[in-house]
């Protein structure tokens, strides 16, 4: 997160760190007590080893009275991602287990009614993303407030040229956004998951290249479907 401050602690409780080797790779969001939502890109460079997942966690290193390691059962990207574009960018972790839910550990509810956030609206990512443009990491979960801009103006020739598809949504980039590390986490608007992060263009804080999100009402069905055959 680019200009963005450090989140109250654990007020965030639905943040999930996909970390390798004991490193942060992505941000997601537990969506059920089994169940995390992330970015398909984040298994790109993993090599087919299976994150493991932390939650209730506000920082990365410290001891924190809810803060829990949990290793992925399976992992599920979704059928129509992949390394060429930003389309269907969704990843679905299965748990090893059902998470324990308590204040620091909590589901956040996604948006199921596909419909456009306004322009305008304003929202919220947090991620352990990259906080400057020398790759700085931080410690503790850090947040931004960003406001929606239309898919019109996104899709404009000097913006990202007509790529932003009715399941992306962007935000305003000028200065504040999202960047590596981030992807993976939830655009919360009204206190509902509206966007995953996706890299896009992989530019961070150039007004020119707004940061995007895959929206997540078209993709309720797929979410459904997998939460429900995926052997428990
Ligand atoms: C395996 C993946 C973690 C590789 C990757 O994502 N790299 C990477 C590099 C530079 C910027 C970004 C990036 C992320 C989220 C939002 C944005 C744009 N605001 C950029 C992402």
């Amino acid at each position: 997160i680019l200009r963005g401050s450090e989140a109250r602690p654990h007020l965030k409780p639905y943040m999930a760190s996909l970390q390798l080797d004991g490193q942060h790779v992505c941000g997601g969001f537990l969506i059920a007590p089994q169940w995390v939502l992330s970015a398909a890109h984040c298994i790109e460079e993993t090599h087919g080893k299976l994150f493991q997942v932390l939650l209730g966690a506000h920082s990365l290193t410290e001891p924190e009275p809810h803060k829990r390691l949990y290793q992925v059962h399976a992992q599920f990207p979704h059928p129509g991602s992949n390394i060429h574009n930003n389309k269907d960018d969704l990843l679905l972790l299965q748990l090893e287990e059902k998470a324990e839910l308590n204040a620091d550990v909590r589901v956040l509810p996604f948006q199921r009614e596909d419909r456009d956030v306004a322009a305008d609206t304003v929202c919220e990512v947090a991620g352990w993303g990259t906080t400057d443009h020398s790759g700085s990491r931080p410690d503790r979960l850090q947040q931004v407030e960003r406001p929606v801009i239309s898919r019109d103006v996104c899709n404009h020739r000097t913006r990202h040229d007509g790529t932003i598809t009715r399941n992306m949504m962007c935000t305003d980039s000028r200065r504040k956004d999202t960047c590596k590390g981030d992807s993976g986490g939830p655009l919360v608007c009204g206190g509902v998951a509206e966007g995953v992060v996706t890299a896009g263009s992989r530019v961070c804080g150039n007004y020119k290249k707004p940061a995007i999100y895959t929206r997540i009402a078209p993709y309720a069905a797929w979410i459904d479907g997998v939460m429900a055959s995926a052997d428990a």
